[in-house]
C-alpha cells in the first residue's frame, strides 16, 4: 500500500479498470503509487472485488460509465492529473460489429482526449496494441522486431484498425494545450498477447481440454513464435510510464512503447501448454494434426456460419481466418526502448509469471469442482 511519508496528491482514473489489464493496472497504482490519493475506476461494468478496495489509504471512487458517452467521460476526467485508457472493445472473434468496435475503441479515446483537453488533464496514457503493427494477413513474420522495425501494416479487421486508429488520435495529441495553457503529454503502450491471472481465454481453452479428455491437439507448427507478455508487467509499465511521463515528458511525449518481458518465444499453443499442463491438460502431435489448407476450409466454413446464425444466435468459436491467420504467423518483439527511456525492468521473471498464472489455473480448477 501506498507510502504514507511521500505526500498523498495526485488524482489518477483508469478506464476499463476492471477488465483483465485494468484491473491488474488498478491494483499495481495502489502498490506502488504512493504519491496517490484518490483512484477513480471508470468501466462500463464495474466489479464487486473494488469493494475491498475502498477501505484502505487511497481514495477508490468506482464510476460506472461508458468512453462512447463523452459527457460521462469528461465528468470522470475533470480533476485528474493522469488517466490511463485502457478501456476497450477486445474482438477478433466477430462479437461485436465493426461499428460498436469503432465507437469503443475510436471514438471512446476520442472522448477521453477532448475531456483532458477541457477539463485541464495533462497526462496520457493509452493502451494500443501489437495489433498496431501485426501480425498481417499476408503472413509476414516480424521476427524480434521492435519499434523502428519496417513492417507492412495493413489493417482490414475492425478491431486493429480500431487500435491503430485510436493510438494515431493519442500520439498527435501529444502538445495541444489543455485548460490551463499546460501542454498535452501523452504515450502508448503497445502489449503483445498478453496472458496472466484473469485471462479469458486460457480460462476457455483450459474448459475446452477438459470437455475433449484433457487433450488439447496441434493446430498450429511449433516453429511459428509469439512473444507473450505477463499481465502483471504490462501493468507495472503502465504505473511507471504514468510517473515517468510527468518527468520525462520531452523525451516520452508522443512515443510508442512496445510492452514486453522475458516471457520465452514460443508457439501459441506451445506457450499455453506452460501453463495447461500443469493442470493436467495434454497437447496432441508434434506437427499439426489437419494441414494448414484443411483448417483455413473450417476457419471459413466458421466465419459462414456465424454470418447465417447471426440472426438466431452469436456463433463466434475461436477458430476463424482472421484467427488463424495470427496464430499462424510469427510475430516476436525485441527492444530496451521502454529501458533506455523510462528505466522499466519486468517487475516479474518469467519463472514467477509463470507460477502466478498457474496457481491462478488451480485455483480455478478447484473452485470448478
Ligand atoms: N488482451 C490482450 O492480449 C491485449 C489487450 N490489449 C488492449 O488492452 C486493453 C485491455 O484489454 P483486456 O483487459 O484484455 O480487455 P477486457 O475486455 O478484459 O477489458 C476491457 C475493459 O474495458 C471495458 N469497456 C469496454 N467497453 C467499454 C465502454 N464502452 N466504456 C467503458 N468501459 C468499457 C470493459 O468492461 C472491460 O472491463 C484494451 O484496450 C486492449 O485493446 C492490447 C494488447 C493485448
Ligand atoms: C485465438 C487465437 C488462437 C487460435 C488458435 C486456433 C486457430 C488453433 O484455434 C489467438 C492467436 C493470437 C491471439 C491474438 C494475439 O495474441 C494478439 C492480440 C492482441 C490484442 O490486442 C488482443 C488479443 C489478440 C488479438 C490475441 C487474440 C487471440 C489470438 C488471435
Amino acid at each position: 500500500m501506498a507510502d504514507s511519508a511521500q505526500a498523498q496528491e495526485l488524482v489518477y482514473l483508469v478506464t476499463g479498470g476492471c477488465g483483465f489489464l485494468g484491473e491488474h493496472v488498478v491494483r499495481m497504482l495502489l502498490q506502488q503509487e504512493p504519491r496517490l490519493r484518490e483512484l477513480r475506476i471508470f468501466d462500463l461494468h464495474l466489479g464487486p472485488w473494488l469493494e475491498e478496495l475502498k477501505t484502505g489509504p487511497v481514495q477508490v471512487t468506482a464510476i460506472q460509465g461508458d468512453v462512447t458517452q463523452a459527457h460521462e467521460v469528461a465528468a470522470a476526467v475533470a480533476g485528474a492529473h493522469v488517466v490511463i485508457h485502457t478501456a476497450g472493445l477486445v474482438d477478433v472473434f466477430g462479437r461485436a460489429s465493426p461499428e460498436t468496435i469503432h465507437a469503443v475503441n475510436v471514438q471512446g479515446t476520442k472522448n477521453v482526449i477532448e475531456a483532458c483537453v477541457q477539463t485541464g488533464t495533462q497526462f496520457l496514457v493509452y493502451t494500443s496494441s501489437m495489433e498496431v503493427v501485426g501480425p498481417n494477413i499476408k503472413g509476414h513474420p516480424f521476427y524480434r522486431g521492435n519499434e523502428d522495425t519496417p513492417y507492412e501494416a495493413a489493417h482490414r479487421h475492425p478491431y486493429p484498425r480500431s487500435k491503430a486508429l485510436a493510438e494515431q488520435l493519442v500520439l498527435e495529441a501529444n502538445g495541444r494545450k489543455v485548460r490551463g495553457g499546460q501542454p498535452l503529454v501523452t504515450c502508448a503502450l503497445r502489449p503483445t498477447g498478453i496472458y496472466g491471472e484473469g485471462h479469458q481465454i486460457m480460462r476457455d481453452l483450459y474448459h475446452q481440454g477438459l470437455r475433449l479428455g484433457g487433450r488439447l491437439f496441434r493446430a498450429i507448427p511449433a516453429s511459428v513464435e509469439h512473444g507473450r507478455v505477463y499481465v502483471g508487467n504490462v501493468a507495472w509499465m503502465h504505473v511507471l510510464v504514468a510517473r515517468e511521463l510527468q518527468e520525462r515528458a520531452a523525451l516520452m511525449g508522443g512515443q510508442v512503447y512496445f510492452c514486453y518481458d522475458k516471457s520465452p518465444y514460443k508457439s501459441y499453443e506451445d506457450f499455453n501448454m506452460e501453463f495447461l499442463g500443469p493442470c493436467g491438460l495434454r497437447l496432441v502431435g508434434t506437427r499439426p494434426l489437419l494441414p494448414y489448407w484443411l483448417l483455413m476450409i473450417l476457419a471459413v466454413l466458421n466465419a459462414l456460419l456465424q454470418w447465417l446464425l447471426r440472426p438466431l444466435l452469436l456463433y463466434a468459436p475461436l477458430l476463424n481466418p482472421y484467427t488463424l491467420a495470427m496464430a499462424n504467423t510469427t510475430f516476436t518483439v525485441s527492444t530496451d526502448k521502454a529501458q533506455r527511456h523510462f528505466g522499466y525492468e519486468p517487475l516479474f521473471s518469467w519463472e514467477e509469471s509463470r507460477t502466478r498464472t498457474v496457481r491462478w489455473m488451480q485455483t480455478m480448477d478447484s473452485s470448478a469442482q
